[in-house]
């Protein structure tokens, strides 16, 4: 199965969080599934945070960051009734804010679980409802807004 980020052309594809080419970027995936996105990412102990065995809060906000501005799009492609990489017009969005609340610390080493859901799309911003887990529980959630990108002539 292809990942939102698959679809991305060529010039968008040099995200440090999910551009697959950017060759020191973190390559999430995000996957829309019903109503709902995910991605999966396992974070290693070079992401330290500031107490031992958790996670940096940064590395966190990029996870959302990308997954929030990937989950923009795949609604928006559906809201218009097109398939994600069909051919035309690329629908790309850009994070104009991000609230992260960091709800307990997330533990390092293990597989964490991104979710995304989209509150609302009217023009050219979407509102994401984003959640990050571990083991099952939520440790961080966010709200972006999310502004549809528009190449400047
Ligand atoms: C593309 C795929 C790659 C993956 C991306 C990964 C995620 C990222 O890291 S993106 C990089 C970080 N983000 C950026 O650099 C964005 C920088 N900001 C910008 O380029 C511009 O401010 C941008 C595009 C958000 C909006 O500018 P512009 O296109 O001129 O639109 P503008 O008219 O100002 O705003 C559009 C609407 O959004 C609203 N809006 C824009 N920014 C905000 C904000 N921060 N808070 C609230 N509302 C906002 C405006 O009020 C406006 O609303 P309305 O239409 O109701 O009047």
């Amino acid at each position: 199965m292809h990942a939102i980020q698959d679809h991305y052309p060529a010039e968008f594809a040099h995200c440090y969080g999910c551009g697959s080419a950017n060759p020191h970027g973190l390559h999430l995936k995000s996957f829309i599934e019903g109503e709902r996105t995910h991605a999966r990412f396992t974070p290693a102990a070079m992401y330290s945070g500031g107490y031992p065995g958790n996670v940096y809060g940064g590395l966190l906000a990029s996870l959302l960051d990308c997954h929030g501005t990937a989950t923009a799009a795949a609604f928006a492609y559906r809201a218009q009734g097109r398939a994600l990489g069909d051919g035309g017009a690329p629908i790309r969005f850009v994070t104009g804010s991000l609230k992260v609340d960091y709800k307990r610390p997330t533990p390092l080493g293990i597989e964490l679980l991104i979710e995304g859901t989209l509150r609302s799309l009217e023009g050219r911003k979407a509102v994401i409802d984003l959640t990050l887990s571990a083991d099952g529980e939520v440790c961080v959630t966010g709200e972006m807004l999310a502004v549809q990108f528009v190449a400047k002539a």
